[in-house]
């Protein structure tokens, strides 16, 4: 490179840097992922150590964060708070080590504490004899923003410190942060609100620790861990990090729960191991793990570099999240008919493993992101859970970038897609035709509540649709004995058994029917409510949303479930080769007048009623389907007993007849309105 070109290079970099950290330190909004704004600086670092003439004091590789935003308040840092330097790699933590040792020209003696590097925000707590008296950001390093009231909001930094023997000014830094199940139950919430969601739990946090308004940040999920003393006066400490720790738990400061104290580098490489495995069942997001020599002395020995201490290194895990293009977007079909958009990328490197999938989960998801197709988009693996698209990066958007259009067809079958109001959802109305629902689609065909064919168990189906014998349900009731026999474990007999079943299906009822369709949401009750209330096949087919709507249980959606199956033409051709190929169901007959609820009960009457009298209970009971006697007998179903019962009463009780008092009688009569 040319004297001149390394100057651009080196110009390009650092304003690139300068605009990340604002976004990411004052906005709380980063645009690129971390792993994209840790090569840069990489790239930074490198062409500096080379060209030392060229680095200035203003380079974003000599500072720490962002400047801090007035609104809040100014905090200057008595000890100032600085960044961590990174190693990416084992030779690179090895490297570290080896520099400490070089430096102070001896073993280091101590060990090393191991802490997890906590993906959140820096905070500085001042504990004057015992009290919070002031929280801060971390800021540029040496001036943060005042954040007292926000900070006193979050449940467990303690107001007050516990026991005793704290220096009378203590100053405690640790990170606030968000947990995973915090931020996601946030963002559904923002969703909910029509607000805008944060890109990550890190994001979350700062951007909610940093408002003006105390109270928003009291509702939401932060929590603190300290990880280190910042200034101690009045007071003695422990001679080691470790030691200090101990001393902030005992006064009631929470402490991340995995840190550990090592004796030397493979303990740390253990460590880095152990927590890395751990990484995704954690509660919360971490980026890497912080190494720190333990002994006070030597730390103070080693002193710092420019934003960074010598006798610490933040040992990052490989990168979560990461930067590509979306070359396209398709549009898979599932065994229930959902339709999912995946994008087509770039391959990246990501959590661990090439990634040339994500899913976009649904037209709604899509739009959230404003995303198209030529995008260079943020992608998320973590664990292993599907790779998603984060975000898009806008800025970089090339003039040839697409819409992405949603279709309105199948792609598998070109059946209609449905797409109701209601839910995010879109989905391929071909049930029964569309290849991707087949083998579910048959499985519920053939269920015991719906055609109930017995033996045709779901490894059979699954067989005859590889075999691609098996088009529509209709083709099963074309399959012959011969052909079945040939399949693999199957043999004359249990050939002959199916093809029997199958042709005892075949005389089913109208509701079995229906319900074997599998139209969307119409089970077993509703299929039975649909056929009783049309009585023919046809009369359904014909039926509108507001026809559909008199059936008991069927709502709108439903109804427009219904309507769409029937207007489907691959749908309406199954219905009719289902029919050919004989498949048929008794007529319905009408049920006769409605039931009433006393039907083919006696009651006998006794004693005097003091509401109405006698004719008018035993008319009322008539009215109810009741035969009302004169005496009481075995037959009795139930004896009302008005004041003074007499020898009727007796011989109920003597029976075992039900007895009614006068107020349950009425209490009959005006269930039933009378
Ligand atoms: N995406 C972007 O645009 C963008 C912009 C700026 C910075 N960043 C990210 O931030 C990093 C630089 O930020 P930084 O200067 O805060 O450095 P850093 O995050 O690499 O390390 C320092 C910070 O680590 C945190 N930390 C967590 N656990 C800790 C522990 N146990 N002990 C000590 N500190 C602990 C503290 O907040 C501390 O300030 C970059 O490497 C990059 O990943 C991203
Ligand atoms: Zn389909």
């Amino acid at each position: 490179m040319t004297q001149s070109a390394i100057i651009e290079r080196l110009a390009t970099l650092r304003a690139g840097l300068n605009e990340y950290n604002y976004q990411y330190y004052v906005l709380d909004a980063p645009t690129v992922p971390d792993a994209e704004y840790d090569r840069l600086m990489q790239e930074l670092k490198a062409l500096e150590s080379q060209h030392p003439d060229l680095i200035t004091p203003d380079s974003p590789s000599q500072k720490v964060g962002g400047e801090p935003v007035s609104a809040f308040g100014e905090v200057a840092h008595e000890v100032p708070m600085l960044s961590l330097d990174n190693a990416f790699d084992d030779d690179e933590f090895h490297a570290f080590v080896k520099r400490m040792g070089d430096r102070l020209k001896r073993d280091l003696q101590g060990g090393f504490c191991c802490e997890p590097k906590l993906d959140g925000l820096a905070v500085s707590l001042l504990y004057e004899n015992g009290q919070l008296v002031r929280g801060a950001t971390r800021g540029d390093g040496r001036t943060g923003e005042n954040i007292s009231a926000n900070v006193k909001t979050i449940a467990n930094v303690p107001l007050m410190l516990r026991g005793a023997g704290y220096p009378a000014r203590l100053e405690v830094r640790g990170e606030v942060f968000m947990t995973r199940s915090g931020f996601e139950k946030l963002n559904q919430s923002q969703v909910e609100q029509g607000k805008k969601v944060f890109a990550n739990p890190r994001n979350a946090a700062a951007g909610s620790l940093r408002q003006l308004d105390s109270r928003i940040t009291a509702s939401r999920p932060l929590t603190f861990y300290a990880y280190s003393v910042g200034l101690a006066e009045g007071g003695a400490l422990a001679d080691s990090h470790y030691g200090r720790l101990q001393q902030l738990k005992d006064w009631g400061l929470p402490l991340c729960p995995e840190i550990r104290l090592v004796e030397d580098a493979k303990g740390c490489t253990a460590f880095y191991q152990q927590i890395l495995q751990k990484r995704d069942n954690l509660a919360y997001e971490i980026d890497g793990v912080v190494i720190k020599l333990n002994d006070l002395a030597l730390q103070q020995e080693l002193g710092f570099v420019a934003r960074a201490p010598r006798w610490a290194i933040a040992w990052k895990f490989p990168a979560q999240e990461e930067m590509t293009e979306l070359l396209d977007v398709e549009f898979q079909v599932g065994r229930t008919g959902a339709i999912t958009p995946v994008a087509r990328l770039k391959p990246v490197f990501v959590g661990g493993v090439t990634v040339s999938n994500a899913t976009l989960h649904n037209q709604d998801e899509i739009q959230r992101l404003g995303i198209k197709i030529g995008d260079t988009v943020i992608i998320r693996r973590a664990g292993d859970v599907i790779p998603q698209v984060v975000s898009v990066v806008e800025a970089k958007r090339p003039e040839h970038a697409r819409e992405i259009h949603f279709p309105e067809h199948c792609p598998i079958c070109d059946s209609q897609v449905e797409k109701l109001a209601a839910e995010a959802v879109a989905r391929c109305t071909g049930g029964l035709v569309c290849a991707a629902q087949r083998k579910e689609a048959l499985k519920h065909f053939a269920s015991r509540k719906a055609l109930d064919v017995d033996g045709l168990g779901d490894k059979l189906i699954e067989q005859l649709v590889d075999m691609d014998w098996i088009h529509t349900p209709a083709d099963l009731f074309r399959l012959d004995l011969a052909k079945l026999a040939s399949l693999e474990r199957m043999g004359e007999k249990s050939a002959a058994n199916l093809v029997n079943a199958l042709d005892k299906a075949k005389h089913t009822t109208l509701a079995r029917f229906l319900y074997a369709l599998g139209i969307r949401e119409v089970g077993e009750a509703t299929a039975a409510n649909l056929a009783q209330h049309f009585l023919t096949l046809e009369a359904l087919r014909q039926a509108d949303m507001q026809a559909l709507q008199l059936v008991p249980d069927v709502g709108e959606v439903v109804a427009s479930h219904i309507v769409n199956f029937f207007a489907e033409p691959h749908n309406q051709q199954v219905v009719d080769e289902l029919l050919d190929v004989g498949l048929s169901w008794p007529q319905i007959e009408v049920k006769a007048a409605q039931e009433l609820p006393l039907d083919g009960q006696t009651y006998v009457i006794t004693g005097t009623l003091s509401s109405m009298d006698r004719n008018d209970a035993k008319a009322k009971l008539q009215q109810l389907g009741a035969k009302v006697a004169g005496s009481v007998s075995a037959k009795t179903h139930c004896l009302v007993a008005g004041e003074k019962a007499g020898s009727k009463l007796a011989k109920a009780n003597e029976l075992g007849v039900r007895v009614m008092s006068e107020e349950e009688m009425l209490a009959l009569f005006s269930q039933h309105n009378i």
